[in-house]
């Protein structure tokens, strides 16, 4: 019950959207899809569904590749366009439709309905819907054919706070039950919260694949406060160390241990006022990843 992404490749015209994509995301975990605007999230999901046809490689579900499912709704739940559906019809009407093109028991919308909280609008035609509700609405979509794979292309976009702990707790509890997640966020904070597993993609390559503890699982950086910053900065060389100035009288220092650091300090008569392990997040060691692969980046730097 994987998903496997086989070499994806695909061009228009001379310009790469994807190059050689290629992984393979297991069950029983949330895997999140993470990458720059415009570095081939959307493309590598869609052509894994068939709805983009790569020019070369191939996407498999379970195995298959996704136009050979005997019934993909079964196999694979998908939120690639949340806006899909059409705006005069009813929530359950759009269900019931899609319900019956794999003959799905009524009783099973009604089930989607409850699961997404969308009981109280289920009457209510798609075009009113809010971005969150139209969320709602796709994952009802995704869910419907009980499959044991999703993929979800910023499924948490445009949920209010409770929607985004709801599709939080969702999830989790959907790998727990053995099923395949793989989700793509720009929500770096919330997506170290769902997922188990990352996959980086930049300008059309994969630039990482491993598990979240393994990704932020780096060599330690030790925070030092003192007054006397430019000093220090003298004191703390070696080969294997990297010192940064982060403001005036703080220094983040990887490669020396902080008995390390407060020996040389001590030696050289700099008194430290403060020091300590400074945690690493998804969204530190996704910087570092894809400094180099921002696209439509902008040329102002932010302060963190
Ligand atoms: N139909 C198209 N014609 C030409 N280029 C395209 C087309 N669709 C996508 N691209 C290009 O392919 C690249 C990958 O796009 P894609 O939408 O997959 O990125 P993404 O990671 O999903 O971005 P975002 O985070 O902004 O949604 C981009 O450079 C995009 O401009």
């Amino acid at each position: 019950m994987t998903i496997v992404a086989d070499g994806l490749t695909k061009r228009y015209g001379s310009k790469y959207a994807i190059h050689d994509v290629s992984f393979e995301i297991q069950p029983g975990t949330v895997t999140g899809f993470l990458g720059p605007n415009g570095a081939g999230k959307s493309t590598t999901m869609r052509s894994l569904v068939g709805l983009d046809r790569p020019t070369s490689g191939q996407g498999f579900i379970d195995g298959r590749p996704y136009r050979e499912l005997a019934a993909p709704l079964r196999q694979v739940g998908t939120l690639l366009d949340a806006k899909a559906a059409h705006r005069s019809r009813t929530a359950y009407q759009h269900l019931r439709w899609i319900a019956a093109t794999h003959r799905l028991p009524k009783s099973r919308i009604d089930e989607v309905i409850g699961i997404t909280g969308l009981s109280s609008v289920a009457g209510k035609k798609v075009g009113g819907f809010s971005l969150g509700m139209g969320q709602r609405l796709g994952l009802a979509v995704a869910l419907l054919g009980d499959p044991h794979t999703l993929i979800l292309d910023e499924p948490v976009n445009g949920l209010d706070p409770d929607g985004v702990i709801w599709i939080r707790n969702l999830l989790k509890s959907l790998s727990r039950e053995g099923r395949t997640v793989l989700l793509s966020s720009h929500l770096l904070s919330e997506l170290s919260l769902i997922a188990d597993h990352v996959v980086i993609i930049g300008k059309g390559r994969i630039i990482a694949d491993k598990p979240l503890a393994e990704l932020v699982d780096q060599p330690d950086r030790i925070r030092v406060r003192t007054t006397r910053a430019v000093k220090l900065m003298e004191v703390l060389v070696g080969e294997q160390v990297t010192r940064e100035m982060t403001d005036a009288g703080t220094i983040e220092v990887v490669g020396l241990t902080s008995e390390e650091i407060a020996e040389r300090a001590s030696r050289n008569g700099i008194v430290l006022t403060e020091i300590g392990v400074v945690p690493r997040s998804l969204e530190d060691v996704y910087r570092d990843l894809t400094r180099d692969q921002v696209e439509y980046g902008s040329n102002v730097q932010g302060n963190g």
